[in-house]
């Protein structure tokens, strides 16, 4: 499933009409497409709005009355505002249907509830602010008044479609078609309020989502296909000996909860190079673990061996996090995770990215990215991300709700995830999570989008009956989790 914000949704609809439809055309795809959703009532009423999403609706009602229902459209505004592929089906549906201009004729509660559905289409995703004058006012009756089922196309009107949470005046629907794609803002739990259950319709045409800059859904389909089985003569260095470069005499606990999260999800053997005094208490934390001293320089021999390594969680920002960050980025061979602190050391000196060799992930929450890419506020953070991951050759995981993960062609966001999980140490956890995956075997970006959404599916597991989730309770659900997964279970 696709996913766009305003602005790319627009970038999409644009792309499609370069490369040859003509609006006419993609309005009758999306009326085709929502026609199966009204079949099922007799008597329809269709709010109209100015522009395409209005289309929608006239090229919808078109259709209906062609199967013998009985269609009222209503309609506000003054035809020479309306969009050219609303003007072209409103011309059609004056000679074949019932339309009723609410700026003449006044709807009251009886005529309403006529309808066994009301279709919105006054506005989609070209709303730009709360919806003014008449639109609001017959908002406000339908909800008030209005007893038979509304069913949105695209998006409810009233509700920006960016963050999911109404301008002020918003219509209530029970059911949204949305088109083509996911409007972002569906993303955040709380507009189901608005929207009732989403129905994504895909145009039937050959949509190029991605070259086109929409992005990608991760959920819990994708994980069931990609994770692997274990196999049955499998052994631990098959799943593979991972290094983690973490922790400091400040932080001790963040190398523990790396590891926790990097041996929960199947890495075979976990080496933990830190501190004397994380080393001393790494087996009371954490038994199957093996302690490495960290001395000083770290030398090309001690990182040889390892199918993957992870750098920065808990490391400290003091000055000898810096040497060892910047002797670990030019001695790596093994593909390689930078999470946290690294990441600051970092984003002091970036070309240090410009001489490795291995595939590297980086997992920055906003602020951290920030300060790697500085950007102007209000920008799109999707096209950021992607635009950070071409230019340093990375894979991406921008942490936040729904992260994104980006390796600079393909984008996506993660399905899973929510709020009890906003915890200091869940980095810590992700970041073990996704190094265990590079450890065994799985490509850098499958490892990335693997990794983030069983962090974020077991901590929704979690969630149901938490009102926050610990990292280290998350991290030993994790087999839990992984079980649920990979052999397919309902829950
Ligand atoms: N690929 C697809 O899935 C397709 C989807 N389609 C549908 O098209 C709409 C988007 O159509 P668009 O014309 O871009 O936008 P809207 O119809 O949502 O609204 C645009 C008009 O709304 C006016 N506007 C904006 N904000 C307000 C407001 N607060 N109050 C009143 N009027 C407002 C805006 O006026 P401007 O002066 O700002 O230009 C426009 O007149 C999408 O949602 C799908 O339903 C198509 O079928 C194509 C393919
Ligand atoms: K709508």
């Amino acid at each position: 499933m696709y996913v766009g914000s305003q602005n790319q949704l627009k970038a999409y609809d644009a792309y499609l009409i370069e490369h040859g439809y003509t609006i006419e055309q993609l309005i009758d795809y999306a009326s085709d497409a929502l026609l199966k959703h009204i079949s099922s009532y007799q008597h329809i009423g269709i709010l109209v709005g100015p522009g395409n999403n209005g289309a929608d609706g006239l090229s919808l009602g078109l259709k209906l009355d062609e199967t013998g229902k009985d269609v009222c459209i209503y309609y506000i505004g003054d035809y020479s505002r309306f969009s050219q592929g609303n003007r072209y089906y409103f011309n059609q549906c004056l000679d074949q249907l019932r339309m009723i201009n609410l700026d003449e004729t006044f709807i009251d509660e009886k005529e309403l509830n006529r309808h066994d559905v009301i279709v919105d289409a006054f506005f989609g995703f070209g709303l730009n602010s709360a919806p003014r004058g008449l639109y609001k006012s017959v908002i406000d009756l339908i909800n008030l008044s209005y007893r038979g089922d509304v069913i949105a196309v695209d998006c409810p009107t009233g509700l920006n479609c960016n963050t999911g949470t109404p301008y002020s005046t918003v219509l209530f629907a029970q059911k949204t078609i949305a088109l083509s794609a996911l409007k972002e803002g569906f993303l955040n739990p709380e507009s189901q309020v608005f929207t009732g259950d989403v129905v994504v319709e895909e145009l039937a045409i050959d949509n190029p989502f991605m070259e086109a800059g929409l992005y990608a859904l991760f959920d819990k389909q994708d994980a069931q296909s990609m994770i692997k089985q274990r196999r049955y003569d499998g052994y631990k260095n098959m799943y593979g000996i991972d290094l983690l470069i973490c922790g400091s005499h400040q932080y001790r606990g963040a190398p523990i909860l790396s590891a926790k999260g990097a041996l929960y999800s199947g890495a075979g053997i976990i080496k933990v190079m830190s501190d004397e005094k994380v080393i001393d208490l790494l087996p009371l934390s954490l038994p199957e673990c093996i302690g490495i001293s960290r001395y000083k320089p770290i030398t090309k021999e001690e990182l040889q061996g390892y199918d993957a390594i992870l750098i920065g969680c808990g490391l400290s920002l003091e000055k000898e996090s810096y040497l060892l960050t910047s002797d670990v980025l030019v001695n790596a061979n093994s593909p390689l995770v930078i999470d946290a602190d690294a990441l600051t050391i970092l984003s002091t000196n970036m070309s240090l990215l410009k001489d490795i060799s291995v595939p590297v992930i980086l997992t920055p929450h906003i602020g951290e990215f920030k300060r790697m890419w500085p950007y102007e506020e209000g920008a799109d953070l999707m096209e950021e991300a992607t635009a950070f991951a071409k230019a340093y050759d990375v894979i991406l995981v921008l942490k936040g709700p729904h992260t994104i993960i980006t390796d600079g062609t393909e984008h996506y966001r993660i399905a899973s995830g929510n709020k009890a999980m906003a915890v200091g140490g869940m980095g810590d956890t992700l970041a073990g999570m996704i190094t265990s995956f590079l450890g065994q075997g799985y490509a850098p970006l499958s490892a990335a989008l693997l990794g983030t959404y069983i962090h974020g599916f077991t901590g929704d597991i979690l969630a149901r009956k938490r009102y926050t989730v610990m990292p280290e309770l998350l991290a030993e659900q994790i087999p839990c989790a992984m079980y649920i997964l990979s052999q397919k279970i309902e829950e």
